[in-house]
C-alpha cells in the first residue's frame, strides 16, 4: 500500500496527498542486461532492446507498436506495477489491442545484484510517474449486478476487469448483489476503513444504491467522502463511466479506475412525501421520464426504443402541466458558459471542492441538514411556484451525458454546487422539436432559443393535470407526486479522469 493513504486526523481529508511530486529525477535510465535499457521519457517509458529486432530477450506478448526496430514506448498511464524479485525485474502495464479494448501483459528483465539498489529506485519513480496523483493498489469493493445490462456483468469482469486490478495489485473483494437494494445494504453496512473503492459491475442503477446505502449510515459525511463510487459499465446505461472516463469499455473503465483521480461529485437530496434520498444524475418529468420508463414494452428495440419513445411524443406535442419554483443561481447561457470555462484551468484542491462544513458540524454527522427543508414545508422563503401549462421536458442534471452521445448538459460540472437544469415548452413546432433531438447529438442543443439552460441550487415540481405520469430520478422510477431538489456541493466522491470535469465536448 502506498504510504500516501494516511488519513489520520482529518476524516475528509483526501487520502491521496495532495501534492505534485517535484524531486528531481537525476538517473532516468536503467541498464538491464547487456543489449537493453529502459528510460523515464516525457509521457512514457521507452524501452531499447537491441533484441526487438531478432525478437529475442523480450518476454511479452510483443504487440506494442513499434517506434523505430530497438524502441517501444510505454505511456506511463498504461504501466500497472513494476517489482524486482528473484528471477528481475517485470513491468506489467495494459496493452491497447484495439480501440475500445485493453489487457495486462508485462515484459521482464534480469537485472545484475549489483544492480538491484539501481533498480528499485528507479522503479519508485517510474511508479511515481505512473500513478502522480493517483492512488496507489486501491483497495476495491467489487459488485457484480448478475442481470445488469444483457446479463454478461459477470463475464465482463472476470474477461475484461479482473486481470487489470489484479495485474495493479488493487486489493479486491468482489460480492455479487442478490437482488434489488442488496447493493444499499451492503453499502450500509460497509467497513469503510477497509476499502478505498466501491466497483459496480452494473449500470447506473447499482451507484445509485450504493450513493444512498452510504447516504443513510450514521456517518454519511465521512462514508461519502471516504469511499469513491465508481461505474465499470455493464449495464444498459452507462452515464457514469461515459462522464467520468469517457468510455463505455470495460476493460479501459477498469484501467481508468486504477489510474483514477479522487473527484468530490455534488449530490442532489430529493425529498417526496415523508422520503429523503439522494441522487447522482438526474431528475426528469414529463417526456424523457416518460420516454425511458414508459418503453420497457419496447426493450426489444435495444437504445432505440428511447429516441422512439421522444418522437411519439414530441409528434403528439405531449405537454406535463406543472407548478414550478426554483432556486437560480446562474440564469444566461453567455455567463454559464463562462463559469465552465473558468473551471476548465481550476486546479482548486480537493478538500475545498467540498462544501465546508459548520464549526459545530461533527465529521461523522449524517446527510447535511437540508438548507430549503422538505417538499411538504412551507415554500422557503425568495421562492415562487410559477404555472407551467404547457411544459414539455423538465430535465435536471448532475452530469453530462445522459447516455451515449447525449451530452444534455454540455455546461453541467462535477462540483460546482449546481443543478443544471433545462424546461422546454411542449408547444414549439414539430420541425424545432425535431431539430433538437438532432441538435442534442451534435452539441448545438445548449445554443438553441427555445431550450431554457439555468444552473440552480434546488426546485420544487408539482405536476398537476394528469391522473398519472412518470418521474425519473438517476433513471429509476419513483411515484408520480410533487418533490423538491437540493444540491449539496461535493458530498460525494467518485474517480474520475481530470480530477474536475467531466469528458463530454463543454461550452
Ligand atoms: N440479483 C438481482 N436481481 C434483481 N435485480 C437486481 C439484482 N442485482 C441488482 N438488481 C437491480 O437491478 C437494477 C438495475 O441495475 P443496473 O443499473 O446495474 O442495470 P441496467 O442494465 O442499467 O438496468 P436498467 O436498464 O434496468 O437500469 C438495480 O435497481 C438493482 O437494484
Amino acid at each position: 500500500m502506498s504510504s500516501e493513504t494516511s488519513t489520520i486526523g482529518d476524516p475528509f481529508a483526501d487520502p491521496i496527498a495532495e501534492v505534485t511530486r517535484t524531486e528531481p529525477i537525476t538517473e532516468t535510465t536503467l541498464i538491464v542486461g547487456r543489449n537493453a535499457t529502459l528510460t523515464l521519457g516525457t509521457d512514457s517509458l521507452i524501452v531499447l532492446d537491441e533484441g526487438f529486432a531478432k525478437e529475442r530477450g523480450f518476454r511479452c506478448c510483443d504487440l506494442l507498436p513499434s517506434n523505430s526496430k530497438n524502441t517501444r514506448p510505454i505511456p506511463f498511464h498504461n504501466v500497472l506495477w513494476a517489482n524486482i524479485s528473484e528471477p528481475g525485474l517485470t513491468i506489467w502495464f495494459a496493452q491497447q489491442t484495439s480501440k475500445d479494448f485493453v489487457q495486462p501483459t508485462f515484459i521482464s528483465y534480469s537485472v545484475e545484484k549489483t544492480n538491484s539498489l539501481a533498480a528499485r529506485t528507479w522503479i519508485s519513480k517510474l511508479l511515481d510517474r505512473s500513478y502522480s496523483k493517483s492512488q496507489r493498489q486501491k483497495r476495491i469493493k467489487v459488485l457484480i449486478n448478475p442481470f445488469g445490462g444483457k446479463g454478461n456483468a459477470q463475464k465482463l469482469y472476470s474477461r475484461d476487469i479482473e486481470p487489470i486490478f489484479t495485474a495493479a495489485q488493487s486489493v479486491i473483494d468482489v460480492e455479487r448483489t442478490q437482488y434489488r437494494g442488496h447493493a444499499v445494504e451492503i453499502a450500509e453496512n460497509l467497513d469503510i476503513e477497509a476499502y478505498d473503492v466501491v466497483a459496480c459491475c452494473s449500470g447506473d442503477g447499482l451507484p445509485h444504491e450504493i450513493f444512498n446505502g452510504l447516504g443513510n449510515r450514521k456517518d454519511a459525511r465521512k462514508a461519502l467522502s471516504k469511499v469513491a463510487i465508481v461505474q465499470l459499465p455493464c449495464g444498459t446505461g452507462n452515464a457514469m463511466s461515459w462522464n467520468l472516463n469517457g468510455t463505455n469499455s470495460p476493460s479501459l473503465a477498469a484501467l481508468y479506475v486504477v489510474k483514477g483521480i479522487r473527484t468530490p461529485l455534488d449530490l442532489v437530496s430529493i425529498t417526496q412525501t415523508n422520503r429523503r434520498f439522494l441522487s447522482f444524475l438526474s431528475q426528469s418529468v414529463g417526456i424523457v421520464a416518460e420516454s425511458d420508463l414508459a418503453t420497457e414494452h419496447l426493450r426489444w428495440m435495444g437504445e432505440n426504443r428511447f429516441t422512439y419513445g421522444i418522437l411519439v411524443r414530441l409528434l403528439r406535442k405531449t405537454v406535463y402541466p406543472c407548478d414550478l419554483a426554483v432556486k437560480v443561481t446562474v440564469e444566461d447561457k453567455q455567463t454559464i458558459r463562462q463559469h465552465y470555462r473558468q473551471e476548465l484551468d481550476n486546479r482548486e484542491l480537493v478538500s475545498s471542492r467540498r462544501a465546508q462544513l459548520a464549526a459545530t458540524e461533527s465529521a461523522n454527522n449524517g446527510l447535511p441538514p437540508l438548507k430549503f427543508g422538505t417538499v411538504g414545508d412551507e415554500l422557503p422563503e425568495g421562492w415562487e411556484l410559477v404555472p407551467y401549462d404547457t411544459l414539455g421536458n423538465f430535465y435536471a442534471g448532475n452530469m453530462a451525458w445522459m447516455a451515449a452521445n447525449a451530452n444534455f448538459f454540455p455546461a453541467a460540472l462535477p462540483n460546482d454546487g449546481n443543478i443544471d437544469l433545462v424546461c422546454i415548452d411542449g408547444h414549439i413546432s414539430r420541425i424545432t422539436a425535431l431539430k433538437s433531438i438532432a441538435a442534442v447529438e451534435s452539441g448545438a442543443f445548449y445554443d438553441m432559443e427555445h431550450v431554457s439552460y439555468r444552473k440552480v441550487e434546488g426546485f420544487r415540481i408539482i405536476p398537476r393535470d394528469q391522473k398519472n405520469g412518470y418521474i425519473s430520478i438517476d433513471g429509476e422510477k419513483v411515484p408520480f407526486e410533487p418533490f423538491q431538489a437540493e444540491i449539496h456541493r461535493g458530498l460525494g466522491t467518485v474517480l474520475s479522469k481530470s480530477g474536475h470535469i467531466y469528458e463530454a465536448p463543454g461550452v
